[in-house]
């Protein structure tokens, strides 16, 4: 049986987008879009790894807030639990440290690109919020 990676992510408003990132074409699900985040290491808490995540991938500092939603998705190579946080930023613009690219995104535009299978879910639940 696969052992489940547990990966957290974070969702940043800026008024009435929020952040999207393109993960690196050479990286599982390359090209794809994601939220900001990772894996968690053994001994760190979620909230921790978030704030670590978001320094190495966008030199930012963030403030984590409440869990927004959590999914079990079943990929081939790993079974991700996935925990998304609502988060600021507290310090710093986000660079592109590993991502191939940014965008600030209305969630009316969500259909316009491919996110990883296991955030579909989670788009679901930020679109039907703001119809
Ligand atoms: N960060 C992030 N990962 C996601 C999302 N959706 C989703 O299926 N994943 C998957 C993709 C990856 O296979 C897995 C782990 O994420 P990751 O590749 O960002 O992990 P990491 O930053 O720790 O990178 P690495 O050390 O494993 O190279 O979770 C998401 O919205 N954000
Ligand atoms: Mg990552």
């Amino acid at each position: 049986m696969k052992k489940q990676t547990e990966v957290v992510a974070a969702l940043i408003w800026n008024g009435d987008r929020f952040m999207i990132c393109q993960r690196p074409a050479h990286k599982a699900r390359g090209l794809l879009w994601e939220f900001v985040g990772g894996k968690v290491e053994p001994g760190e808490t979620k909230q921790a790894a978030l704030v670590r995540e978001c320094r190495e991938e966008l030199g930012v500092t963030v403030s984590v807030g409440e869990p927004y939603m959590d999914v079990v998705y079943d990929y081939p190579d790993l079974l991700v639990h996935l925990t998304l946080f609502s988060a600021r930023i507290a310090e710093g613009t986000p660079r592109l440290l590993e991502h191939n690219d940014l965008r600030w995104i209305t969630p009316a535009e969500i259909p316009e690109y491919d996110f990883c299978p296991a955030d579909v879910e989670i788009l679901d639940k930020i679109r039907a919020n703001f119809i």
